[in-house]
């Protein structure tokens, strides 16, 4: 079953309800810009490189619906509505990438007409792009692994949070297809729950072997099962290696360190943000109390409760064993080997 998080049909967007997984499979058409914002701030669309996407068709969306000749209005409005989208959540920095690199595409247009369809074919473009950057981080990851190991994750970065492959998730994807077996400890992830939810509910559809446990169990599960390396995903990667990721990584991430298991990031160069220039230049996203205080629906917590609910934290670079990207494993000076994966990416894309 091909599972895909957000497809642009007839002119409309059709996502995948990421909120009613794992009991319901419910696609839902978006048909305005505001449908897609509040698809984004309430996790119905979720995952950095997904929320970019989703992002990107919702500038096209409106692009679009809106009855104009005047291109210079046009786009003096178009760019507030960047700015609205931009408004959605502010941790993952795919969302600002794909938005502004939509901007700055149909800016060149010499006609409201020229300017909705480059901003269609530039959201389909992010979006087909994505598909192979997965697949290459899926190829990238997999050959830190041996056929038979065990990875543990945590919230899930998998191909609904992409356009396909996922990044954490996408060695199990690669896997798969070169016959090779690798199992999953999944993080639960409170309190949004995007391990149980959505990560094992992904790799079991995979037929992969995956084991869910609270979040609480990942100290003992790491000194008492055999766990070869921990990836996760990423939200924002600062410049000197930094990574925000779901809440709960950055502990991860010290008790890898502590049972001295590698750790690694997997995330596209798109989320890979040189002007953040470390990771206490990251916003972090504080979500409603009710995530916490209740439980489908129904209160696990004394009325009233007082609440502190990041959705994301920082892992420091040092933490950190390597960044598996689509251009290769990036280790070491994060600094210097990042401004460097930069410098040869804008190379690339001017040739
Ligand atoms: C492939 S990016 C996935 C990334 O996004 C998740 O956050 P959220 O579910 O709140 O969008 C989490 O941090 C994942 O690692």
């Amino acid at each position: 079953m091909t599972i895909q998080s957000v497809e642009w049909k007839n002119d409309a967007i059709v996502i995948l309800d990421q909120q009613q997984l794992p009991n319901e499979i419910i696609y839902e058409h978006l048909t305005t810009i505001e449908h897609v914002w509040e698809s984004i701030t309430y996790l119905k669309v979720r995952g950095a490189p997904a929320i970019g996407i989703v992002a990107a068709f919702g500038l096209a969306l409106w692009a679009r619906s809106k009855q104009s000749n005047h291109l210079e209005l046009f786009l003096d409005e178009f760019e507030k509505q960047r700015d609205y989208l931009a408004s959605s959540r502010p941790t993952a920095v795919n969302l600002f990438w794909a938005i502004d690199r939509i901007v700055k595409k149909v800016k060149r247009a010499q006609s409201v007409a020229e300017a909705k369809d480059l901003a269609v074919a530039e959201a389909l473009a992010i979006q087909k792009e994505d598909v192979q950057t997965c697949r290459r981080i899926g190829e990238n990851g997999l050959s830190l692994l041996k056929d038979g190991n065990t990875v543990m994750t945590i919230c899930n970065a998998g191909a609904i949070a992409t356009a396909k492959y996922g990044t954490a998730l996408a060695p199990f994807y690669l896997a798969k297809e070169k016959g090779l077996t690798l199992k999953a400890f999944a993080c639960e992830t409170r309190p949004v729950l995007q391990g149980s939810r959505l990560t094992a509910w992904e790799l079991q559809q995979l037929g992969v072997d995956v084991t869910l446990i609270t979040d609480s169990m990942a100290a003992h599960t790491l000194k008492t099962k055999e766990i070869n390396a921990v990836i996760v995903g990423a939200d924002r990667i600062a410049a000197n290696g930094d990574t925000a990721n779901k809440i709960g990584t950055y502990g991860l991430a010290l008790l890898a360190k502590a049972h001295d298991i590698p750790f690694y990031v997997a995330a596209p160069f798109s989320t890979i943000d040189l002007n953040t220039l470390t990771g206490d230049d990251i916003p972090i996203e504080e979500r409603a109390a009710e995530e916490i205080t209740h439980l489908q629906g129904k209160a696990i917590a004394p009325a009233a409760t007082k609440v502190f609910n990041p959705a994301f934290d920082v892992t420091p670079s040092e933490l950190i064993t390597g960044i598996i990207t689509e251009y290769g494993v990036v280790r070491g000076d994060y600094q210097t080997e990042l401004t460097r994966l930069y410098s040869n990416e804008i190379e690339t894309l001017q040739v």
